[in-house]
């Protein structure tokens, strides 16, 4: 008796630290220390990125450009990542993330050092520069911070990550629209606020080496686990991603149109139909973040609780259609708040759809090809961030005198509509294909092709 005793203590010894993974951050409380990091490593480029919009008439007079020429720093930033998160994924997948992230954050670091000196010496061109430097960063820093974050959340907390990504994010969008016309009325220059972006890039750098330093740590505890080849990205691999995962990037080009693309116009609209004042226009176009910094978290929690992203992201994208039928339909009216209440809508989709859309890459992708994922779906979101407002700025220049704002309202609708129609599409390809989207599976393409394989095997002893 007490021999087996001590057989089974044994046993239990030896088994233990295969059942309880004590040396996996990622399954103790620190993971919520790296998502801390996680969260602000885009802080300074979200402030950084609105700091001209907000500074615009003050910036124009100094460097004396026109509205159009002031747009270049905008589409700088914008058209280059039509294309280049897909390569920042790619760079990440295959070198790493913690290298990633290190690039990019000095490129956003450099970037807008380079725009701040530009406003500072008056130098329009340097200034375009800047903000093309900072561009090739921004994004691909956000592409690395979602790649790393699935390696350390599950499943099961993977939306509430990705959540708190989006509203710390948001905040700081938030921050730069109260903080920036705050420092340029005491200070009575437009420089100091640019600076003060670099301040918060600089700290987002320094934060994301303690994130580096805390994913080397894990990685040290687990031990080596080398990549398998087969399970190193190649460029061809992006020819096996599957038919969801496109319709996603398609879903996300349309849906941020919706949202983005409506904000950055949302202040003249707030003016023009409603009869509010620029500074109160300012406050109502905040409320769309202020909603999303507040409740990306808490859908995030709902939907690792509920599961079913799927039911998330098409519910997301019927609010953004119901939020623009909404728009066409408000008559004009002076300072009336229903457009200021149609917005809580708008930021509640969007709250929606930024923490089950980009927690639903992890289940549409292998864990190898994340990055890649990320940045392909980040290219597609830029995509829609370049040519929605060229769009909206040509119909509104052709209509507003006739017409106002309808034509552009009707133009919002359309592409609503095309985001139900390929979240439809989406949840009818998911519930043919393993239900990962329903059910939270991380996806992993090995374990389908041997479930198929399995499947063809007993149907082929079965007709035997
Ligand atoms: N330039 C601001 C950062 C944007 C990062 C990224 N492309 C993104 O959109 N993330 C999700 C979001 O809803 O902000």
């Amino acid at each position: 008796m007490a021999n087996e005793d001590s057989e089974s203590q044994q046993l239990t010894i030896e088994i233990q630290p295969k059942l309880v993974p004590i040396h996996d951050l990622t399954q103790t409380k620190w993971r919520y220390l790296f998502l801390f990091f996680d969260c602000t490593l885009c802080l300074g480029n979200y402030f950084a990125y609105d700091t001209p919009s907000v500074l615009q008439p003050e910036i124009m007079d100094r460097l004396h450009i026109n509205s159009f020429e002031f747009n270049w720093f905008y589409s700088v930033y914008s058209f280059p990542n039509m294309i280049l998160p897909f390569f920042g994924g790619f760079l990440s997948d295959t070198f790493g993330s913690r290298l990633a992230v290190f690039i990019f954050s000095l490129l956003v670091c450099f970037g807008q050092a380079i725009f701040a000196l530009a406003i500072t010496i008056e130098s329009f061109p340097i200034a375009v520069l800047g903000r093309f430097i900072f561009g090739l960063g921004g994004e691909n820093l956000c592409v690395v911070q979602g790649t790393i974050l699935a390696e350390w959340f599950t499943g099961k907390e993977l939306s509430m990550a990705y959540g708190m990504t989006i509203s710390i994010g948001r905040l700081g969008s938030v921050i730069n629209n109260i903080l920036e016309p705050q420092f340029y009325s005491s200070t009575g220059s437009v420089v100091f606020g640019l600076w003060f972006g670099l301040f918060l890039c600089i700290l987002s750098l320094i934060l994301g080496l303690f994130l580096i330093f805390m994913d080397i740590h894990k990685d040290t505890l687990l031990g080596p686990s080398k990549k398998k080849s087969s399970e190193k990205i190649k460029i061809s691999d992006i020819k096996s991603f599957n038919f969801g995962f496109w319709m996603l990037s398609g879903n996300c080009l349309v849906v941020y149109i919706c949202v983005l693309t409506f904000n950055s116009i949302a202040s003249l609209y707030f003016q023009t139909r409603f009869n509010f004042s620029s500074i109160e226009a300012g406050y109502f176009i905040s409320i769309t973040y202020i909603v999303a910094a507040l409740f990306s978290p808490i859908f995030g929690i709902l939907a690792d609780r509920l599961g079913r992203h799927i039911y998330w992201i098409f519910s997301s994208a019927l609010m953004m259609l119901i939020v623009h039928v909404i728009f066409i339909l408000l008559p004009d009216c002076d300072k009336c708040i229903w457009g200021g209440l149609n917005l809580i809508i708008l930021g509640m989709g969007y709250s929606i759809y930024g923490s089950t859309m980009w927690g639903s890459i992890p289940f549409l992708v292998d864990s190898y090809a994340a990055g890649t994922g990320f940045g392909i779906v980040t290219a597609a979101q830029n995509t829609g961030m370049t040519i929605g407002p060229i769009i909206v700025g040509a119909i509104h220049y052709k209509t507003e005198h006739q017409y106002g704002y309808t034509y552009v309202s009707l133009f919002f609708i359309i592409v609503a509509v095309i985001g139900v129609t390929t979240a439809s599409m989406l949840w009818v390809w998911d519930r043919k294909n393993g239900q990962h989207l329903f059910t939270a599976k991380i996806y992993d393409s090995s374990r389908l092709e041997s479930a198929n394989e399995q499947e063809d095997l007993s149907k082929t002893l079965a007709i035997n």
